[in-house]
């Protein structure tokens, strides 16, 4: 199924009360929690792959204890290495050890043997939000809206404890059951209290001050949410090379020329011009009233976001999930070896650099 007018239509999306976010609930600090346990890979049955990425695969496993199934990703020690990942493979988990928020995935433990470090997290069952993007061509308003929404809720919970995400993009979206939102992929965020220079993120997404080296705040985020708005209403991203030169693509990054669509409302055109500047004197979510010019723009106005917190405003569209370990939604991956895990007769040649895992 995709995401029709109709759709959006049965369900009035984020409609509620009236349109102030009460920050309090947003508010919960982020304290660091003892993951509930260790695990080993003995603990798990590895049933498929979910998804691949750039330093290792996300598999589903099942809990031989529990009978629950969970998405562990495994990183190769010797490649984070090599692509100079060590840092963000450790803010990673430093990061989801603490955070807890209706819109992040959960993470429950992390393990290692001498080769691979082993993260063990929710099984999110509803697939990537990129997949149903591509399916529905685009998304109507109120359906954009509603995901937009539950994604600034969560930018905003992890801004409030002091971390910046960094890699915003309907890929690292997933959906739950219930249709809800699950940001996983925490490779890049990291606890930024002040300014940062590291160039990381998706080409498509990244902002203007990171493209042109300056140093950067969380106000990456917030234009990346402009991007993924814009993607999700337009169906392509704003700032886009038919080649795919990236140089290309950068310069329109920083020349910050967007065409907007006739068909986009006034009040979402007026939200992603706030969004999509370069000017970080007037991007919103940078300015003295912080993330409350996003949360109180007319465009949300409609929006109850204390019961979109809490997960009470029925989310658009509804996965296909027939049972509990039901991984149909994600697209089939060639499996590896499964005998490459838990060799540990093999030397740590890196156990030094992941004293955490
Ligand atoms: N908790 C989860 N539940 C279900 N699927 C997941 C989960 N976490 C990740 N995936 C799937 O695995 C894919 C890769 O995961 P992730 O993005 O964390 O890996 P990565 O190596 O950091 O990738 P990238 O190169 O994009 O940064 C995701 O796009 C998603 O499809």
């Amino acid at each position: 199924m995709v995401v029709s007018a109709d759709a959006a239509a049965a369900n009035s999306a984020v409609t509620g009360g009236p349109g102030a976010v009460n920050s309090s609930l947003n508010a919960v600090p982020a304290t660091r929690r003892k993951l509930s346990g260790r695990y080993a890979l003995s603990d798990f049955t590895v049933e498929r792959t979910l998804g691949t990425g750039s330093f290792g695969r996300v598999h589903l496993v099942r809990s031989r204890h529990n009978m629950r199934f969970y998405a562990v990703k495994v990183l190769r020690k010797e490649q984070v290495v090599r692509m100079k990942q060590v840092e963000h493979t450790n803010s990673e988990r430093a990061v989801l050890e603490v955070v807890r928020h209706p819109f992040l995935v959960n993470l429950w433990g992390t393990f290692s043997d001498p080769t691979f470090l082993f993260m063990v997290m929710d099984f999110v069952p509803g697939g990537e939000l990129f997949t149903l993007l591509r399916k529905s061509q685009r998304f109507p308003h109120p359906v954009a809206k509603f995901y937009a929404a539950e994604v600034a809720l969560a930018i905003d919970y992890l801004h409030q404890n002091g971390f910046v995400y960094r890699d915003l993009k309907p890929e690292n979206i997933l959906l739950a059951a219930d249709g809800h939102l699950k940001i996983t992929d925490f490779g890049f965020a990291k606890y930024v209290p002040d300014v940062t220079w590291t160039l990381c993120g998706t080409p498509d997404y990244l902002a203007p001050e990171i493209v042109s080296s300056k140093g950067y705040n969380k106000s990456v985020d917030w234009w990346a949410l402009g991007v993924l708005l814009f993607e999700m209403l337009a169906g392509h991203p704003p700032f886009f090379t038919e080649d795919g030169n990236p140089i290309k693509l950068y310069e329109k990054i920083i020349q910050c020329k967007v065409r907007y669509p006739p068909y986009f409302e006034p009040a979402a055109k007026d939200l992603l011009k706030n969004l999509l500047t370069a000017d970080l004197s007037k991007r919103f979510g940078n300015l003295h009233r912080g993330s409350k010019d996003i949360f109180g723009h007319l465009w949300f106005a409609e929006v109850d976001w204390d019961r979109l917190y809490r997960r009470e405003i029925p989310a658009p569209y509804l996965p296909t999930v027939a049972t509990d370990g039901d991984a149909s939604q994600f697209e089939r991956y060639p499996e590896n070896d499964l005998a490459e895990y838990n060799m540990h007769d093999l030397p740590d040649m890196y156990g030094g650099l992941f004293p955490d895992f």
